[in-house]
């Protein structure tokens, strides 16, 4: 099988077993949705397969900041949003992994991540801000952080979002924003780690 890896602090753990497993025999190839995921595989001996010779990928497991209740996601509190959503969109299957406080019921808890390009981004920002998203500038070290692919995150504010369909598309209309952190209709399954240690799964219907 060729996996897609997800990048975060949850994802980190199922590449962690992944390394194990290979270690053991199993024979899987992977493509990274970020450096750091991809460092990490490499680390643990995964192999990892160049762009020009996938043909498909069989599954991209990954974590999330928020689920709702239809399984439609926000990702990108670690900036890696871009990456992922070009992976999980190519992946025939999609697994996230959360433990059970990032299940809402609505989205809009976690501020949505929007790449956008560092060229005139404060334009980007007010036309978020003229949809009242209350966007700020991700920054690292008093400097705005750069994700992989050299680009801004603008984090937005936004409060609840019951309809994140019509959102995800007004985003990415906006000459700038490269892409936004809501996956929708793209998680298959969702696995909830629960405080006791047990797991619940939801699936697509
Ligand atoms: O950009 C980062 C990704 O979307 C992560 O998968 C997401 O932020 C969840 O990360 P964590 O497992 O560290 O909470």
């Amino acid at each position: 099988m060729t996996i897609g890896l997800g990048t975060g602090s949850t994802a980190y753990w199922t590449i962690q077993k992944i390394g194990e497993r290979v270690k053991a025999g199993l024979d899987i190839r992977a493509v990274a949705t970020s450096v750091a995921s991809e460092t990490l595989a490499r680390e643990l001996n995964i192999p990892i397969v160049p762009f020009p010779e996938i043909t498909h990928i069989d599954l991209d497991i990954d974590g999330a900041d928020e689920v709702d209740d239809h399984l439609q996601l926000t990702k990108g509190g670690g900036g890696a949003l871009l990456r992922e959503k070009i992976i999980a969109t190519a992946s025939r299957r999609m697994i996230v992994v959360i433990d059970a406080a990032k299940k809402v019921p609505v989205l809009g808890r976690f501020p949505l991540p929007v790449e956008v390009v560092p060229f005139g981004w404060e334009l980007t920002f007010r036309r978020l801000a003229a949809l009242e998203l209350n966007p700020a500038l991700r920054e690292k070290d008093g400097q705005p952080y750069i994700t992989d692919n050299g680009n801004y995150i603008l984090d937005c504010h936004c409060g609840s979002i019951p309809r994140p369909e019509a959102l995800h598309t007004t985003l990415n209309l906006i000459p700038g924003v490269v892409e936004n952190g809501l996956f929708i209709d793209i998680a298959d399954t969702v696995i909830i780690g629960q405080e006791d240690g047990s797991t619940a799964v939801l699936r697509r219907s």
